[in-house]
């Protein structure tokens, strides 16, 4: 029997409702254009060991994913950037921070998905720009010594960008994936893993288990062809406790039960706390008070919290985004959830540093 290959075997039944098909540039293409200097690979790899450490409780500081909910202008991602390395290094020996620099929105159900995905904020959909604009900003980020972490939404897209990341996400929308968690096996980062919006837990745990094997699964190559992976396991995948549609789970209760189901899945026993989505209700201000609280139970030594993720940017609260009108926006403010400004921001990163010195001087006593 003879098989002919291509769209004459199944005249007119491919493909139905695509209604265009335009070149991908590779990842290789990609680096090639935005080669990573040995300045920024040493961030890079400085941030995940320190991130590994700290999640590891090898390293006593807390780690902080700290940055806007998404970035839409590298400009005004750049100021931030800028702002938050002075203030990482004042207190790099006690809070191990990382910028959140999200260019991959999952949406609940429609809305814009990333400077990725639409760059020019105008639904032309400019992938190839929108990725050799993400990866020149991490770049650029990495050079002022600050370590980035990204959600991977697109398991392709990962391939352009995981080099220069130091810690990952995935979220909500997605834990219970199988297609990600094969994707966390073979991350070269520590990976956080949130509950479900609908605030179950256990899909995390599961998550971190079925990350943490090896596994065999399509990606493709740096030359951006269809292959086979086959990954090693990653043993720095954690949960992350970011609240769900029944209200916040930040609470010293539903830490204390996700340490102990970590336990039973033989996984690590400690976790990161997102002040923000489920734990806000999308507040901002009442971000900042999941912030303080976590800042204070740091402070009395709770045990199981590694960390803490903010949503943060210049100005307080979000806008919302007209497509095609981006130059109506206001500069600092976040186009997808609310985030803390820049002034609560600092304000928290400094008390949690005075919490882990307090919390070590406890220790030490
Ligand atoms: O963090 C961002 C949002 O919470 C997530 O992308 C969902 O947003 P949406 O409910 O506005 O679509
Ligand atoms: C989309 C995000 O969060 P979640 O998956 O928790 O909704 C996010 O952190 O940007």
């Amino acid at each position: 029997m003879t098989l002919t290959a291509g769209p004459a075997a199944s005249p007119g039944l491919d493909d139905q409702r695509v209604t265009a098909v335009n070149p991908l540039l590779s990842p290789a293409l990609l680096r090639q254009e935005h080669p990573m200097s040995p300045e920024v690979a040493k961030t890079v790899g400085h941030g995940r060991a320190a991130t590994a450490d700290v999640l590891a409780g090898r390293d006593d500081r807390v780690l902080v994913v700290v940055g806007p909910c998404s970035v839409h202008d590298p400009d005004v991602a750049m100021d931030y950037a800028q702002r938050l390395a002075r203030e990482a290094a004042v207190v790099q020996d006690d809070v191990h921070v990382v910028m959140r620099v999200y260019f991959e929105k999952p949406r609940t159900a429609l809305g814009w998905k990333g400077l990725i995905n639409d760059p020019e904020l105008d639904g032309s959909f400019a992938v190839n720009k929108g990725l050799r604009t993400a990866r020149k900003l991490l770049l650029d980020i990495g050079s002022l010594g600050l370590p980035v972490g990204c959600e991977f939404l697109d398991p392709i897209l990962s391939q352009f960008i995981a080099d220069a990341v130091s810690w990952g996400a995935i979220g909500a929308r997605t834990s219970a994936s199988q297609v990600h968690r094969q994707l966390c096996s073979a991350l070269p980062m520590p990976v956080g893993i949130k509950n479900s919006t609908e605030g179950d837990v256990q899909v995390a745990v599961d998550a971190t288990r079925a990350a943490a094997a090896g596994h065999v699964f399509t990606g493709i190559t740096p030359d951006g062809v269809a292959a086979l992976l086959t990954s090693a396991g990653n043993e720095d995948c954690h949960v992350i406790l970011r609240g769900g549609s029944t209200g916040p789970n930040h609470d010293p209760a539903t830490v204390a039960a996700t340490v102990t189901r970590l336990r039973e899945a033989n996984r690590p026993e400690r976790l990161l706390i997102d002040a923000s989505h489920g734990n806000s209700g999308k507040d901002h201000r009442r971000q900042a008070e999941v912030g303080g609280d976590v800042v204070a139970r740091i402070a009395s030594g709770e045990p199981g919290i590694a960390g803490l993720m903010l949503e943060s940017f210049l100005i307080a609260g979000r806008q919302d985004l007209e497509l095609g009108n981006a130059y109506r926006l206001t500069y600092g403010q976040s186009i997808t959830d609310p985030c803390l400004d820049w002034p609560t921001t600092t304000s928290l990163l400094h008390r949690l540093a005075a919490a882990v010195r307090s919390r070590r001087a406890t220790i030490t006593r």
